[in-house]
């Protein structure tokens, strides 16, 4: 298969999701550390999980491939990718204690690999374990501890592992510690799929494909907490394939004291800024106006900075889209995530629910932080009541019938909690 995507409103063909699994678990045991947003039901995320891909699949045509079914049913096919998955799950798995136990444990987890299933190996890759083979107690046992180590809990955020280009996938880097591990998996996958990669962000590049937009003639790079300069310049560097490139400054968010920011409120491009149709794009209006962006042209040996400086909201204006504009609130609630999968249809989040888990959650954080998240709170408060007096709540909202964009609308108000909407939970591989 080809991954090609050239336009974001370009007819959605083929995605690959994750749906999230026992690492999920292990993100919630401390949702904060796992770079989620908040707590939530790990039973209801997967129902909801399940219904995203029934969704696309059933109403929307698209094909849907699912990471951890693909990678199974290789491994139990071919035998040289199943050899590949053992080996690598076993080099994943620390092994601690003295010298004579350790060897023995590797020894009997090689032996036992032939009666395990693939599932196995692969839960291994996700968890990545510390075994802690203590010293024979009196009975003459082993003790045997299991920590885990750094779960990929972040996993089913599919889009930013890589980004799909014009001329194939790039392999990102994550910034965070937590997801770092990630891109080898995906990439097993890619592998298994016969994907070609145009390229692989190296150190000290980073590099998250939620940071990225393709947008026909030109495409956006964000760059800030998650993608930093290196990293959109190596992206620059395997011809992405347009015109001219627009790399966007992660602005500040303006109700954040500037000395206390929390990059995560906006981490990515399409946590605040994504596209309805081949004419339309909706974001958070105060947060495009503040992100800065510096227009690149391409010439013979790569993109060439023109010198130009504006924001996000001037530039896109300055192309001919209409902004359909969000509040704050809206833009915290996931509502600028969406997935568009025709040109003038989208999927998006059922705003109501998360809006109010979301205001509880930033009540909490204020109360124990009103010097950062007071003022935000205050006015995420007003826009709740704004919307509520105004009776349409995202995204029921007239702008998009005015603009001729159908929604439809998911109930994610669990899944969201890991930080992220539609968008951030498909890696797109094939448009148009
Ligand atoms: N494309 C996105 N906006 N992805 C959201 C990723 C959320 C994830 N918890 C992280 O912090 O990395």
């Amino acid at each position: 298969m080809a991954a090609g995507v050239r336009a974001e409103w370009e007819r959605l063909r083929t995605v690959a999701v994750h749906r999230p699994g026992i690492e999920m678990f292990f993100g919630l045991l401390e949702p904060y550390a796992a770079l989620y947003e908040r707590a939530f039901s790990r039973y209801e995320a997967r129902r909801e999980h399940d219904a995203l891909q029934r969704t696309l699949r059933e109403e929307f045509g698209v094909r849907v491939l699912r990471l951890k079914e693909t990678v199974l049913d290789a491994a139990d096919r071919d035998p040289a990718v199943r050899r590949r998955l053992v080996d690598w799950a076993h080099e994943t798995v620390a092994v601690r204690g003295d010298v004579r136990e350790v060897a023995e444990a590797r020894r009997s987890m090689e032996q036992n690999a032939d009666a395990l299933d693939s599932l196995h190996f692969f839960t291994l890759l996700l968890l990545n374990p510390v075994i802690d083979v203590g010293r024979r107690g009196a009975a003459g046992g082993v003790d045997v501890r299991i920590l885990g180590q750094e779960p990929l809990a972040n996993l089913y955020f599919m889009r930013d592992q890589q980004a799909a280009t014009a001329r194939g996938l790039v392999v990102g880097r994550p910034a965070k510690r937590q997801r770092a591990r990630e891109p080898e998996i995906t990439r097993f996958l890619w592998e298994i799929l016969g994907i070609p990669i145009a390229g692989t962000v190296q150190a000290p590049g980073t590099f998250e494909g939620g940071d990225f937009m393709p947008m026909g003639e030109f495409a956006l790079v964000g760059t800030g907490d998650r993608t930093n300069r290196d990293g959109a310049s190596q992206f620059l560097g395997f011809a992405p394939g347009f015109d001219e490139i627009g790399i966007v400054h992660q602005p500040g968010h303006p109700l954040i004291p500037g000395d206390r920011p929390d990059p995560m409120v906006d981490m990515h491009l399409d946590t605040y800024f994504n596209v309805a149709g081949s004419g339309v794009v909706l974001g958070s209006e105060r947060l495009l106006r503040r992100a800065r962006l510096e227009v690149r042209h391409r010439s013979d040996g790569g993109y060439e900075p023109s010198g130009e400086t504006t924001t996000l909201y001037d530039y896109i204006r300055s192309k001919g889209f209409s902004v359909i504009e969000l509040s704050l609130l809206e833009q915290l609630s996931y509502a600028a995530n969406v997935l568009c999968v025709r040109d003038g249809s989208i999927l998006a989040v059922e705003g109501e629910r998360v809006m109010r888990t979301v205001l509880s959650n930033l009540e909490r954080k204020a109360a124990r932080d009103p010097q950062r998240y007071g003022r935000l709170l205050r006015h995420a408060e007003e826009d709740y009541r704004r919307i509520q007096n105004g009776g349409h709540v995202f995204p029921h909202k007239p702008e998009f019938s005015r603009h001729g964009i159908e929604v439809c609308p998911l109930h994610l108000e669990n899944l969201t909690g890991g930080y992220g909407g539609p968008h951030c939970m498909t890696c797109t591989l094939e448009r148009g």
